[in-house]
């Protein structure tokens, strides 16, 4: 997506370097980085220099194609999946991705490993962008279709980042949203602050202004009463992990809003791209791992100081406590429907099963 008119992806290959946006500045620096050795590529997802579920596993497929550069022996190929896959829990593509490239380089010599890792780790990043401009386009005609109802304008809520942030590119949740701009459909979006890391105030607001989307930022806690005054016509989220029934698993909070979408008769679609689907699990509640993250990020707010610079600051007493789990689970029952990049269906696995076969079928 392009900043300032300027045409960037969340994560790249240039000058023979992997180079990334880190995301912890934003929206009030746009630092630009290198991410150089595995501790970097580690660093960087489990201390969310990058996140998104799409682009955590972008950025593990890259950072498996670095240190196959450096060293590709079988011994490193075994220890950068599991330093990588330790990083982060819940989201599923980060375990696909770094399961992909070990099925392709672990049959190659490894004098082959290297450039074969760097192809497929650029060719992931693209099928992820095509994949959401796909969701976008089939999340258009949900869109499309309210505004001929409405005869005006659509409000969007949405959840946490699922923007282009979140994968390569275009973004799941707010592809739609993109989609709807450019084809001259009148949308607004309330973006939730998303507590505790603010991803929805930092990185949604910011990708809506950057892309001249007409939105409001709100606190997580006003989405239900929104819905209940007529104000919300669509949710769109995205997933860190659905399993093979539709149980939804993203940012803390997003039942909560299933819920109350499910209480007011708003429809509640989840942007789905296949490689974020768990066929091996189905009950999410009980089987997908939720990250428990530092109570700090609970305790404490990041912000820019009256000089610019971008500092955190303590909004609880000393010695309070915090529980700071980072997912939670929307059971099927709540989901409208999926957007998928081969098209809209239930959140039911013979739905997901008829999109997707092959896949349900080397997972049965
Ligand atoms: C398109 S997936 C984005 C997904 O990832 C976010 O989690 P985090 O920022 O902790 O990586 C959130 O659950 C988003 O919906």
């Amino acid at each position: 997506m392009k900043i300032n008119g300027t045409p960037f992806r969340s994560i790249w290959c240039e000058a023979g370097e992997v180079r990334i946006i880190d995301q912890r500045w934003l929206p009030h620096e746009l630092r630009i980085v290198p991410l150089r050795t595995r501790a970097e590529f580690a660093a960087a997802i489990r201390d969310m220099w990058v996140r998104g579920a799409p682009l955590i596993g972008a950025t593990a497929a890259w950072g498996m194609a670095v240190q196959m550069a450096d060293d590709p022996s079988d011994a490193a190929l075994a220890e950068t999946w599991e330093v990588l896959h330790a990083t982060r829990p819940t989201a599923i593509n980060l375990r696909w991705a770094l399961n992909e490239m070990r099925r392709l380089l672990a049959p190659l010599p490894p004098s082959e490993r290297a450039a074969a890792a760097a192809r497929r780790a650029a060719e992931i990043c693209d099928e992820d962008v095509e994949i959401n401009r796909r969701i976008g386009a089939h999340g258009l005609t949900l869109i499309r279709e309210i505004a001929e109802r409405k005869r005006g304008r659509v409000n969007i809520l949405t959840h946490c980042n699922a923007g282009w942030l979140a994968t390569v590119d275009w973004g799941t949740a707010t592809s739609p949203i993109y989609h709807a701009l450019e084809a001259g459909i009148d949308v607004h979006v309330f973006v939730d602050e998303t507590r505790p890391r603010n991803q929805g105030a930092l990185l949604t607001a910011w990708e809506m202004n950057s892309h001249g989307v007409s939105h409001d930022l709100i606190v997580d806690n006003a989405g239900g009463h929104l819905m209940q005054h007529g104000e919300v016509d669509l949710v769109i989220v995205g997933t860190d992990r659905t399993t093979a029934q539709g149980d939804v698993c993203n940012k803390i909070g997003t039942y909560l809003k299933a819920l109350a979408a499910k209480a007011n008769g708003v429809p509640f679609y989840v942007a789905l791209p296949s490689p974020t689907i768990d066929w091996t699990v189905r009950d999410g509640v009980a089987e997908i791992p939720i990250e428990e993250r530092s109570g700090a990020e609970v305790t404490h707010v990041q912000g820019k100081a009256p000089d610019g610079s971008v500092i955190s600051v303590q909004i609880s007493p000393d010695g309070t406590g915090a529980r700071n789990p980072a997912f939670d689970v929307t059971p099927a029952a709540l989901v409208t429907g999926l957007i998928t990049e081969r098209g809209i269906c239930a959140a039911e696995a013979g739905a997901m099963a008829a999109l997707f076969p092959e896949a349900a079928r080397s997972a049965a």
